[in-house]
């Protein structure tokens, strides 16, 4: 019996995960398998992945299938710096518009409608799904939405693409005075009875990573990135300093009004009116 563990492929989520024992945990049945958020969030629906990383959104879609793993995510309060709107036009003329969507990903796709329909109050705006390309957006639509790795080299570029940029953090910050939790680390409830102890395994060495990596393997973790992606050591720096990769009572209380928005709005079927979690209180504290 395996364990099958989605890896995003972006460096958003390095920390979890650079520091695992993967020799480990490979030798006691895991299986990593990286992939875009999108990838990643069918994969586990299809019950192809059994636990791992996916887009807040995608739980809250999947409701009742999933349970969430403690002290986990990726969240901003405020900027994220790798999720990003570029546009010809200023934000606030982009009614009538039409915006091109990376189909990478699912919660800032949704993050976006929510803000330019719910705080700019925008009816009539184009969508567009399209593989992520800087280029050949920007040369086709008005705006473009870019996450991960993509918007990270793009928003590099921006002076030389000549476009307004926004990061969708940030807008929702200044909107809603919450953090926004984009990645979530979600257990299928199947592989959580039948492999528990792979996925308490798991788990631990998520936390140390998580420790580690921020902690006394922070610098070799930003040269490996560095040397893997370019830019500058002071921005990788920077960019790990301001996310977190918690996930307690604040990051879900953000997490649930971003969910209300989204029903609000149509993007679900149900309300998403409370996060499920794998192992609580106590439990979760001998693990830690
Ligand atoms: C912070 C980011 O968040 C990512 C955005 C996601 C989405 O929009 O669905 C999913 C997972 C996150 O890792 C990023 O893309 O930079």
């Amino acid at each position: 019996m395996s364990l099958v563990i989605g890896e995003i492929a972006y460096t958003n989520i390095v920390p979890p995960f650079y520091c695992l024992n993967r020799e480990e945990l490979e030798k006691n049945g895991c299986r990593f398998v990286p992939k875009v958020p999108a990838g990643l969030n069918a994969a586990m629906k299809q019950g192809e992945v059994d636990v791992g990383g996916i887009s807040s959104f995608a739980y809250g879609k999947e409701k009742g299938k999933y349970v969430l793993m403690p002290h986990l995510s990726v969240t901003a309060y405020g900027p994220v710096g790798s999720i990003f709107l570029f546009s010809k036009y200023p934000l606030e003329s982009l009614e009538g518009k039409n915006i091109a969507l990376t189909s990478a990903s699912a919660t800032s796709v949704h993050l976006l409608k929510v803000i330019l329909k719910e705080f700019l109050h925008f009816t009539n705006i184009t969508f567009t799904t399209v593989t992520p390309d800087a280029e050949k957006m920007n040369a086709s639509f008005d705006a473009f939405l870019l996450i991960g790795d993509d918007a990270i080299r793009t928003f590099w570029k921006r002076e030389k693409l000549g476009v307004y940029y926004y990061d969708l953090g940030q807008l929702w910050y200044e909107y809603t005075g919450f953090p926004m939790t984009y990645a979530v680390f979600a257990v299928r409830k199947e592989a959580a009875e039948e492999k528990k102890d792979m996925v308490h395994m798991l788990y631990k060495q998520f936390i140390e990573s998580k420790k580690k990596a921020l902690g006394p393997r922070f610098n070799d973790m930003i040269t490996y990135i560095q040397q893997r992606h370019g830019g500058t050591e002071a921005f990788w720096r920077a960019y790990f300093r301001n996310l977190h990769y918690q996930f307690d009572e604040k990051e879900k209380e953000g997490l649930l009004y971003y969910y209300k928005l989204a029903y609000e709005h149509g993007y679900f079927e149900r309300p998403v009116t409370d996060i499920e979690m794998w192992m609580t209180g106590n439990e979760v504290r001998d693990l830690l």
